[in-house]
Parts: C-alpha cells; structure tokens; sequence
C-alpha cells in the first residue's frame, strides 16, 4: 500500500490547491472522470458560452421594438458546439498532461479511477485500467463534486433522456424538447434552446419557477417565462414512454392526466453529492441527511486530516464556493497552526437565463422567518435612465436592509446583466457599507446601468 503525504480526490476545485509551496509534499491526485470537473466540462463554463450566443440569437426579436428590424437567419448549432468544445476540450487535456507530465509535478501521481474509502484514510482506487490499487495518506482533499440525480418516474430509464451532463453534445437541434425540472439548469436551457428555436415545454412540480428566488423574482419570471416557453406547473410526472419518435411524458395537474410529446427530453431536477460514490461512510467521515460531507468552518471532516469542498460538502453547489472553500483548505493544509474559516456570511448566486436573475442574502420570506426588523425598497430598470434606452419594462432591483443599521441584508434583481449589476450590492455587504452611504458616497456613472441599484437604495427608509 503505498503512502503519501496527501491525497485529493476530484480535480474540479480540488485541482487548484497544488501549487509551488506543496512541492515538498508527496502527492496523489485521483480522478474517475474528465480532469477540470464540473464547472470547465459540462457545467459553469460551457452553459454560458451557449448562453452567450443565445442572447444573440434573440435579439432581433427584441429588437424590432426600438424600431431596428433584423432577422435571425439561422444558428449553425454543430458550428457553435464544436467552437465551444474545441475551446473546453483541450483546457481539460491540458490540465491533465500538466499534473501527470509536467516537472512541476514530479512529486504528483495521478490515479485514474473511482476512488472508495475501505476504512478510514485507506482509499482503494478502481483504475481505468481494470487494477486496483490502494493508497493511504496522513490528510485528504475530498473534492468529488456532485451529480445529476434521476427522478424515480416508471419507464424514463428506458425511454432515453438527456441531463446537463449530455444535452449540450447533442448531434443535432431538436424541433421540440420538454425540461423537466424547474431550477437553474431548467431556465437556462431553456431560455438556450427557445432562442435556437426550439419549442421548449418545462414542467415544474409546484406552482412557480426558480421558487428558491426570493417571491417577487420568481413569480415576475414565472410570467414571463409562461409567455415565451409552454410552463406546465403543479405537475406530477407519473410516467415515460416512446412514442414512434416521440419521448412522451404523462402527467397529472390541475385540469387532470396530460402527456407531452417532444422529441429530446431533459432532466434537470438537481444534483446529490458523490460522497456515496466515494463510499466515505466507510472512511468513518460523516455525512448530514442530504448526502454532503458535514464540515466545520475550516472545511475539516468528521476525521482528523480529513478536507472537504465544493458540491460534495456546500449545500450552495456553485463554482465560486467550491474556489473559496478550496483556497481555505489549502491554507489550512500549509497552516495547521493558523486555521482560517470559510466565509459564507453572503454567497452570490445568479441565474443566466432571460432576463437575468442574480442575488445575494436574504429573500424577504427568508428575513419575516428570521423575524429580525427590515426595510424592503424596488427599483424597476424602467425608472432609471439606461432602462429607458432599452425600454425595459419588467426588470427591477429589490433590496432589503436592517433599518437600524442601514446593512443591507438582501438584494435581488431580474433584468439585463443581473449578474454584474448586482456586485457592488455584494461588496457592499461583504465589507459592511451601509446602504445610503453606498448610495452618496461614491459617483454612480450616468446614464449606466448600476444607477438602477443607487435609485434602489435611497428608496430605503432607513431609522
Ligand atoms: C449545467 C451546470 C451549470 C452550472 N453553472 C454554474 C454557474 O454558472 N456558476 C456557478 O457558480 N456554478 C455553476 N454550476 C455548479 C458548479 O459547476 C459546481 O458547483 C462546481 O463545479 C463544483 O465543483 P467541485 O470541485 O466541488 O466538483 P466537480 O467540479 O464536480 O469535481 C469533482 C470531480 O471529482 C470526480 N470524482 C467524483 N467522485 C469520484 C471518486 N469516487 N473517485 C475519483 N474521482 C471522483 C468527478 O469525476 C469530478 O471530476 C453549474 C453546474 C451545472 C451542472
Ligand atoms: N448559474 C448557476 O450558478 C448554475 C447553473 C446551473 C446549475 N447550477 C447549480 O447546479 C445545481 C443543480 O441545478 P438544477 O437546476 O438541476 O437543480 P435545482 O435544485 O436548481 O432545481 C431542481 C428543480 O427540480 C425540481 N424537481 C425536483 N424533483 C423533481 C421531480 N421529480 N419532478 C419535477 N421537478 C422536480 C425542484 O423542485 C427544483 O425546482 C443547482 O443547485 C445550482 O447550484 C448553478
């Protein structure tokens, strides 16, 4: 059994802890699937290139509106997959041949294979070779991400489906493709797929979209995402099965059963962390009841020398927790003397679908839970100046902020380039700036897009 000083299993963010100061460490780097993890491979990155060239491609159709006529004729999706891909693709070559040849990593072995927890701190790993071998370690990363869940519906194992993982390698366009699932990957494929063309259906279990938003994002979004995609909401699905080519969905909702034929289906219901994969029960590492790693403020495990980050211990699931976490972890590996804790006091969200959705801290229903005292203020893009250029009509910025003490608690917007506008609102509450002290104490460019979040802010009645 061979021994090493440190052992990190995944290379998403977990990739990003060697660096020069480990040289010294005897190293081993296991990874099961595709170097670079989620977020480079089919997640984060990939997502918003097509993003990108959806928001394009629905231009014109906005565009007519102010008067400026154009037409799209046409999205060569085969020319933008392997544009993207052939960016992506060999980042993630890359990264590999880096760890595994490259002299900065002379002191690096890199195991390609599932790795499973036998007892505590002895990995076996399943090499992609067929071998196994086993490995032990004084510390470990564990980095292994999360997955995409498949729900429990009779017969969608057999009727072929697409998940996050797969839908953006399709050979061709599909002409109708129904989502199931109501969250982020649910509105920003479809906003993806709609802008190509295709006629999108998106069936939600309750009652609204995005209804982790806080209430006035989500139901502003679930309207206007009904006047665009065919929104089935409070629906059961109870059922699969083919249709000639057809992927048919029976469904229960208020008018009763329902089916929805398309021609590619994707399911987009969530992601569980992979620490089963891992096996790290038998690593005696514990876990909460959704799955995810428990870790204290120092992202250590349940057992000494044991880290964990990223999606297999954060609740958050986004790429910049995993990056933050990751960064932690590696000065607490160099530092056992100096600990630093994660900061998660406010963690940023956007959601790249049309319009923009972007937030941080509390939602409203979140803050009359926590029963504190807090001051509520809208500003709709409309009543600012670049608003009028656009003539935006449903974007807007709610803010929340203790009246005490003017910190801002909460802030959420839907509107064009949500998840910029919304970074000095982050900063601000990540520094401790009060809001009106934000809003008169620095120039807010004019006419420009972030005067929506000033405005937003002398809106607050403060004490
Ligand atoms: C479609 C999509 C879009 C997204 N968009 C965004 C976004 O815009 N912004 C954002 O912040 N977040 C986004 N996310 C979330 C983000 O991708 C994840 O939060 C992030 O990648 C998690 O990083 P990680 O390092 O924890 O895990 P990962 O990047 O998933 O890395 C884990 C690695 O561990 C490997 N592994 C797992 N189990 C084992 C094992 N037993 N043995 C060996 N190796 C193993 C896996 O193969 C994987 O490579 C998106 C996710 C998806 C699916
Ligand atoms: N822009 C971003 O940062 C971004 C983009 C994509 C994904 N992500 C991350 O990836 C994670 C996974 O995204 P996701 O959209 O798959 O999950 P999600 O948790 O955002 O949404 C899942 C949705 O599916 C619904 N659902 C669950 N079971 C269902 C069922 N059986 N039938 C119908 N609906 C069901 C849920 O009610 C929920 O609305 C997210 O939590 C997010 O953190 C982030």
């Amino acid at each position: 059994m061979r021994n090493f000083d440190l052992v990190i299993i995944g290379t998403g963010s977990g990739n990003s802890i060697l660096d020069p100061r480990f040289k010294d460490w005897n190293v081993a780097v296991v990874e099961k699937g595709t170097f670079g993890g989620t977020c480079l491979n089919v997640g984060c990155i990939p997502t918003k290139m097509f993003v990108h060239t959806a928001d394009l491609a629905a231009t014109p159709a906005l565009s007519a509106r102010l008067g400026v006529d154009s037409t799209l004729d046409g999205v060569r999706w085969a020319e933008i997959r392997d544009r993207i891909f052939g960016r992506i693709d060999p980042i993630a070559a890359g990264g590999r041949e880096y760890r595994m040849h490259h002299a900065d990593n002379a002191n690096v072995t890199v195991y390609e294979g599932l790795g499973q927890f036998t007892s505590p701190k002895v990995l076996q790993i399943a090499l992609n070779d067929g071998s196994t071998e086993t490995i032990t370690a004084e510390k470990f990363v564990l980095a292994a991400g999360s997955r995409v869940v498949v729900p429990d519906v009779p017969g969608l194992a057999d009727v072929g489906y697409h998940t996050s993982d797969t839908i953006m390698r399709l050979d061709a366009l599909p002409q109708r493709m129904t989502i199931l699932g109501s969250g982020f990957v649910a509105a920003e494929f479809a906003h993806v797929f709609s802008s190509y063309g295709v006629d999108v259906t998106v069936i939600a279990r309750s009652g609204a979209l995005l209804r982790g938003e806080d209430e006035d994002i989500s139901s502003r979004f679930t309207s206007l995402a009904s006047a665009k995609w065919d929104v089935r909401l409070d629906r059961k699905t109870v059922r699969a099965e083919r249709a000639g080519d057809s992927v048919r969905l029976h469904l229960e909702g208020p008018s009763g059963a329902e089916v929805v034929d398309s021609d590619v289906l994707l399911v987009a219901v969530g992601r569980q962390p992979n620490s089963d994969l891992l096996d790290v029960t038998a690593g005696g590492i514990t876990t909460g009841p959704s799955g995810h790693v428990v870790v204290d403020e120092y992202q250590r495990t349940s057992v000494d020398g044991v880290y964990a980050l990223g999606d297999i211990s954060s609740p958050y699931e986004l790429k910049h927790v995993a990056n933050h976490e990751s960064r932690i972890v590696q000065h607490n590996l160099l530092n056992p003397a100096s600990l630093q804790a994660s900061d998660h006091r406010f963690v940023p969200h956007a959601v790249f679908t049309s319009p923009q959705i972007a937030s941080v801290g509390l939602t409203e229903r979140e803050a009359i839970a926590s029963g504190q005292r807090y001051v509520a203020a809208t500003q709709d893009y409309a009543g600012i100046a670049y608003g009028w250029a656009m003539e935006d009509t449903t974007g807007f910025v709610k803010l929340l902020a203790d009246p005490a003490t003017g910190q801002l608690i909460g802030a959420h917007i839907l509107g064009p380039q949500a998840a910029s506008v919304i970074q000095p609102l982050i900063q601000a509450m990540s520094f401790g700036l009060g809001a009106h002290e934000m809003a008169r104490g620095q120039y807010w460019i004019h006419p420009a897009m972030p005067e929506v979040v000033e405005n937003a802010l002398l809106k607050l009645v403060l004490d």
